[in-house]
């Protein structure tokens, strides 16, 4: 493969409902999305999943697009690629900045699949044709979680996620045990606790909850260990996995017993996969996060949670979900909680220009 032209959209969508976690709240989202053509007129394309101010990681969408414009696009185009996962050698003199990084890798696994003819599950070694769908609810009131937790249900999906804090935790559980005792229900705290929580935390073991997702800091593995030592509920973590060395580092020191994967946050479909076999190897269960990203993300979670190792469901819901239009076509849709894995070539969705035109703020073409 050699890259001819790479251009960069960013976009702006409302979000159809606000996202509230315990770090603060989303109502629109900028995006930034990336094209890569090649010398035969075939298009890859990819997303960067930062948001517009660093309150989830320590990249924006302005960084992202600094350190891709700035570093990364001389250094690909027209160059010879042979294979997506040279890239990652190619952007080691380039520290972290993981989903600027990704967004131009995921663009070039598209353009590689699409080379071969063949769909991205397939070229990364895939083994689904349907993935299961969970959906999160965000911190609401009691009455609109549970009310919001009955649609979902009714929608199809296979898991329910909810965001809690401190005061906002084991009393909305609770509420939801009390109507659905057997669903199949966990819990994202995005650090909004520390180890003096302990004790809070141990309380909701009586939920039987699939897991807490990133309890403690961001940066953290050893809080993590002893936490998990204290509580039964499995602890998986999200914002402390960044690379694999974290993944590797954080299964010696038992931080956690489930690892959510984002492409973005680990800064490529190469290092997922990658940190997917280290977990098979050692029983640890992977699922697939959500970054509130559009479809053309969405489509590449669709592909990576494909791999055999994806156990539990991801946080991958329907295009409806978020977005009154998606930019791909078709949408993404969820039959019955699960989601279709496409067989067309690269993420098998067409991606639709009138769309991204309506909703474009900036544009570059390199
Ligand atoms: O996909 C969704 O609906 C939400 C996924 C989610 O929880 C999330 C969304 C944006 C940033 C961080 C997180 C998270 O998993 O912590
Ligand atoms: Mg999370």
């Amino acid at each position: 493969m050699k890259i001819k032209k790479i251009t960069l959209h960013l976009i702006e969508q409302r979000l159809l409902s606000p996202f509230v976690s315990s770090l603060g709240k989303v109502d629109f989202r900028e995006s930034i999305l990336v094209e890569v053509e090649d010398y035969d007129g075939l298009v890859g394309w990819g997303e960067v999943v930062a948001f517009s101010s660093p309150w989830y990681t320590e990249e924006t969408i302005k960084t992202s697009w600094h350190i891709i414009e700035d570093f990364f696009v001389k250094s690909l185009l027209y160059e010879e690629i042979e294979h997506p996962n040279e890239l990652q050698s190619r952007f080691q003199s380039v520290k972290r900045n993981q989903m600027a990084k990704a967004g131009l890798e995921i663009a070039i696994w598209d353009l590689y699949a699409k080379v071969q003819g063949i769909s991205l599950s397939n070229a990364i070694g895939g083994t689904k044709d349907k993935i299961e769908s969970g959906v999160v609810v965000s911190i609401d009131t009691f009455e609109r979680m549970l009310g919001k937790i009955q649609v979902h249900i009714d929608e199809g999906y296979k898991r329910v996620k909810i965001k809690i804090k401190p005061g906002q935790d084991y009393e909305i559980l609770k509420e939801i045990r009390k109507v659905y005792p057997d669903l199949s229900l966990m819990v994202d705290a995005n650090s909004a606790y520390t180890l003096e929580d302990i004790e809070r935390l141990r309380a909701l073991d009586e939920f039987k909850l699939m897991m807490i997702e990133q309890p403690l800091a961001a940066d953290d593995i050893i809080d993590h260990a002893k936490l998990q030592k204290e509580i039964m509920t499995p602890v998986c973590l999200d914002e402390s996995i960044v690379t694999y060395e974290d993944a590797r580092k954080a299964i010696e020191m038992g931080s956690c017993r489930v690892i959510n994967l984002k492409i973005g946050r680990v800064g490529g479909i190469s290092e997922a996969i990658k940190i997917h076999n280290l977990c098979l190897e050692h029983h640890i269960p992977v699922w697939c996060g959500g970054m509130l990203e559009t479809g053309i993300s969405r489509a590449h979670n669709i592909a990576l949670a494909s791999l055999p190792g994806f156990t539990i469901p991801g946080d991958i819901s329907a295009s409806s979900r978020y977005w009154s239009q998606d930019v791909i076509k078709p949408e993404v849709i969820v039959e019955n909680g699960y989601i279709h894995v496409p067989k067309e070539a690269g993420i098998g969705f067409e991606v639709d220009r009138i769309r991204i035109q309506q909703l474009t703020k900036m544009k570059k073409v390199f």
